[in-house]
């Protein structure tokens, strides 16, 4: 800040101009990096955002002047109208089952959209010539340089705060794995477009102090090729770092400014060059040489942050009771033509342990994704508890009570696994904004299995360095750490071993019988399901073609010639 401060004392006013310009873009390359290198949203969309704080500040100060009033009035809409501007972008890239390249493309559209009407916004925009003459706040090239080096250290710092903190572990599990956030009970999209909108409001103060400093603001400054640049100059510092993105968008642009006036063309190819070279072989840009540096010093290679474990108390047992807490009535599924599920019929109920078993392709999975994902288009009726789930998306009927661990592990690979365990938590403990919560509460059947697979002692280990069974046994326990009412688990064993498989049936066990949870097992290991389960349920083609104790089912005459590769219509 001192260095900063004194800086325009000693530099040409040139480069006190030029560096003014560089610091309010890195403030929208911090932004951008959120956007991509944190959410990974890859977005073009923050120069039109930039751009109508620009305006909006230039519009209202040309209009009604620049009295301390007005200043305050342009600052508030230069925040607001991109910020209202983000909302309706935001919902419109982030709706439910939007695909990550079309919110790309809708910010794509957005510069040209914003450029067009300020092109045909005639004299109230300025149209292709752009606004001058508005009043401006009283200062020096001096004051300005200032303003943008504070605004510029205040967001760096608010963006450092925030990406370590708790909730930023939520950004990078979204980018990660939008779906098992969702099925965490956290809401992926929300998250996507409050980040939208907030970030929008940023790069329209941005914009304020921009026309401010520049007192000109132009159609470029919203357009899609500034938004392009602003990608580019994040690539090149190192997306997913702060500090790579800041230094790299004042270095490239001071850089820019001193040579693309002397040599247009070698510029521009210089920067492409750079940008292709750094993307094939830093794909971490420069700040991965930084990183690579700092990890060769021995202070350098700081061990990830781990919080204590620590017991919670279970919410007492369910009360057994005859009102099934999953009640499936009547379920078909197609794809297509294709009739996967026909005419299920299913109660669990509290303290049940119901194995799903039946051979391939038998339609298991599908029926646990019905389970758990009310807009999956079906037939028929499901209710957990009472409550019909038809129309719920994922995360609200985690937060009717259901957990449910896929067949393949799905975990956060970026994140370490005390990182996975508090976004587990996250639905009902919160996540702090600022911080970082030094105990981890967990319920005692989550702290068993990490116990019994050593991931208690790994608390700060990435995710992507675990093995298959550990990543298993990690989503078991965070799914088992929402404490939910009715647990829906894809074969939870897989890739354990014997001793690892029996304490999780252990596991699975005590939360039914002693806390009263309703679980459905899908389960190739039929020793495995023969030992835990109290009801176990045959799937066949789509059809439920048995459902009995476990007695019932294992000396069935059916279930031997199903497994034997008969059965078939
Ligand atoms: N998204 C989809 N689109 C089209 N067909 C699908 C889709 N998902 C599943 N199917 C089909 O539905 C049928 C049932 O698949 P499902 O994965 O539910 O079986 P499963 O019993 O879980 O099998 P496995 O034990 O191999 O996991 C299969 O024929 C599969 O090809």
């Amino acid at each position: 800040m001192a260095a900063l401060w004194i800086a325009p004392l000693y530099l040409d006013p040139f480069a006190v101009n030029v560096l003014t310009r560089s610091m309010i873009y890195a403030v929208l390359a911090i932004t951008v990096d959120l956007l991509w290198g944190y959410m990974g949203a890859l977005t073009f969309g923050q120069a039109a955002f930039f751009g109508v704080g620009a305006y909006a500040t230039a519009m209202t100060l040309g209009q009604f002047g620049g009295t301390p009033q007005w200043m305050a009035a342009a600052l508030a809409i230069a925040v607001a109208a991109p910020a209202a501007l983000g909302l309706a972008v935001g919902w419109l890239s982030f709706y439910r089952r939007s695909t990550a390249l079309y919110a790309s493309v809708v910010s794509l559209v957005v510069p040209i959209v914003v450029v067009q009407l300020i092109y045909s916004g005639g004299e109230a925009t300025g149209s292709s010539s752009g606004l001058v003459g508005f009043d401006v706040l009283p200062f020096e090239i001096e004051g300005f340089f200032r303003l943008a080096a504070a605004v510029l250290v205040a967001a760096t710092l608010a963006a450092w705060i925030f990406v370590r903190s708790d909730a930023g572990r939520a950004l990078v599990a979204v980018r990660d794995n939008d779906a098992r956030c969702a099925y965490l009970g956290l809401n992926p999209r929300r998250i996507q477009i409050v980040m939208t909108t907030a970030l929008a409001g940023v790069a329209g103060l941005a914009g304020f102090v921009f026309a401010n400093a520049s007192a000109v603001v132009a159609p470029e400054n919203a357009g899609f090729l500034f938004g392009t640049e602003l990608v580019i100059w994040v690539a090149l510092g190192g997306r997913g770092t702060l500090l790579g993105p800041v230094l790299g968008t004042i270095a490239i642009d001071y850089l820019g400014a001193n040579l693309s006036g002397d040599l247009p063309f070698l510029w521009q190819l210089l920067l492409g060059a750079t940008f292709v070279a750094v993307i094939i072989l830093l794909p971490g840009g420069l700040a991965e040489i930084a990183r690579r540096g700092l990890a060769l010093l021995p202070s350098g290679r700081a061990e990830g942050f781990a919080p204590k474990l620590a017991a919670r108390a279970l919410r007492p047992a369910e009360t057994a009771s005859d009102r099934p807490l999953l009640k499936v009535s009547g379920l078909a599924k197609s794809y297509g033509s294709l009739k996967v599920l026909e005419n299920i019929d299913l109660e669990v109920r509290a303290g049940e342990l119901v194995s799903l078993v039946g051979p391939n392709g038998a339609g298991k999975t599908t029926l646990m994704r019905c389970l758990s994902d009310g807009t999956e288009p079906i037939d028929g009726a499901i209710a957990i508890g009472e409550v019909p789930i038809s129309g719920l998306s994922p995360n609200r009927i985690v937060a009717l009570g259901v957990g449910r661990k896929f067949q393949v592990a799905s975990v956060f690979e970026s994140l370490t696994v005390a990182d996975c365990l508090l976004l587990a938590r996250a639905s009902q403990d919160g996540l702090s904004l600022v911080g970082r919560r030094a105990t981890l509460n967990l319920p005692q059947a989550a702290l068993d299995v990490m116990r019994m697979t050593g991931l208690d002692r790994m608390l700060a280990t990435p995710v992507r360095l675990l093995s298959h069974g550990q990543k298993q046994a990690l989503e078991l326990s965070m799914v088992v750490a929402l404490e939910p009412r009715v647990i829906l688990l894809d074969e939870p064993t897989a890739g354990l071993t014997k001793a690892e498989r029996t304490t999780i049936g252990a596991v699975l066990k005590s939360l039914t019988k002693d806390f009263g949870v309703a679980a459905v097992l899908v389960e190739h290991d039929l020793d495995f399901v023969r030992e835990i389960s109290s009801r176990i349920v045959v799937l066949h083609q789509g059809r439920l073609v048995l459902d009995g104790t476990v007695d019932e089912v294992v000396n069935s005459e059916l279930v031997k010639t199903i497994y034997s590769g008969g059965g078939h219509d």
